[in-house]
């Protein structure tokens, strides 16, 4: 559904929302319902009056050619057309490469530009948390190995398994309410003041590069959800409802390739299915 046809529904509910977000039922099925319905929300309509890269145009830092000695010069030339940047799928960990990102980082914050930051996006961010402290047009998605990393260069704790919500939050505040999303059975996300989880059915396959998937839509939501605002998402923090959009899509494709390739489903399977999960999930 698109923006106009979603709004009057969220509003309608704006009650059973504040308990969606704020309380332990944020998974429930209704949670779930509600907070989908504002991922809806800010899906920008398909209309005859756009024209391509009106909808956001979206860089990706990573991937496996090595830098020009001129990089961040070539890609500065880039930043101003950009709406959001995504940072780190696949991008090594070379200390040439890394500083580069570094540069791109701190020239992407200065132009305001949202960045979500994967993979060896976040080894860096581990070795300096000082390159996004108080960002908060950032998401960092780290898996459960990257999220413990992540914990002991920021907050010096040994990570703490059985409270997941709460070592969410407490990285997100310690970085100065930069969007967390950390990857799991259930993704808990947190912007340092309310925290999401989803847990739409996804499959038991594990293969590589799922994470890529959601990192990129992400890049997609982040744009949508800060150009729709916060009337849109009902006062909610845009990257957070963008957070949990990526998050359900990513989780409905693999649960839809699963269920067509089983057990050899692969990353590109699921890319397949980018199409009709979106469809399924928000425009209904
Ligand atoms: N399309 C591409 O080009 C992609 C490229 N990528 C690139 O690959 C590089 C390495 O990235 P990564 O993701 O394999 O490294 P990371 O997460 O540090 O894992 C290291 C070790 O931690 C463990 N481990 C992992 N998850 C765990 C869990 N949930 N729970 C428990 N343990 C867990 C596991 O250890 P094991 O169990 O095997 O001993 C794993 O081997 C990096 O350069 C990235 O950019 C990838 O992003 C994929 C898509
Ligand atoms: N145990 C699980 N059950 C269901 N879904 C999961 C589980 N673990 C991760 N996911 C989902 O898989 C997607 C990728 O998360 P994952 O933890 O595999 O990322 P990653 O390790 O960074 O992947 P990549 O191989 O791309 O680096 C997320 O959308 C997450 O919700
Ligand atoms: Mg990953």
């Amino acid at each position: 559904m698109a923006v106009g046809s979603g709004c009057a529904a969220v509003w309608g509910c704006r009650r059973v929302l504040k308990r969606a977000f704020s309380l332990h039922n944020a998974h429930s099925v209704k949670g779930m319902e509600d907070a989908l319905q504002l991922v809806r929300n800010i899906v920008p309509p398909l209309t005859a009056k756009k024209h391509k890269g009106q909808d956001g145009r979206v860089g990706v830092v990573g991937g496996c050619r090595e830098d020009s000695p001129d990089a961040v010069h070539d890609v500065g030339k880039w930043l101003p057309r950009l709406h959001a940047l995504v940072v780190g799928p696949g991008l090594g960990r070379d200390d040439v490469l890394l500083s580069n990102v570094k540069d791109i980082l701190e020239a992407s914050k200065a132009r305001g530009i949202p960045i979500v930051i994967d993979a060896d996006g976040l080894w860096l961010i581990a070795q300096q948390p000082a390159l996004i402290q108080g960002y908060q047009k950032a998401v960092l998605t780290p898996n459960h190995v990257e999220f413990s990393r992540l914990s002991e260069a920021v907050l010096g704790d040994p990570l703490d398994g059985q409270d997941r919500r709460g070592a969410v939050l407490r990285l997100s505040q310690a970085l100065g309410n930069v969007t967390v999303v950390q990857k799991g059975e259930r993704d808990v996300i947190s912007d340092g003041k309310q925290v999401l989880e989803c847990s739409q059915e996804g499959s038991g396959r594990r293969c590589g590069g799922q994470g890529d998937l959601l990192s990129g839509s992400l890049g997609v939501l982040v744009h949508w959800a800060l150009q729709a605002g916060p009337e849109r998402t009902d006062g909610f923090s845009p990257l957070l409802v963008a957070a949990f959009g990526a998050c359900t899509l990513t989780r409905q494709c693999s649960h839809q390739a699963f269920q067509k390739h089983g057990r050899s489903t692969t990353t590109t399977d699921m890319i397949a299915e980018v199409g009709p999960a979106f469809s399924r999930l928000f425009e209904t």
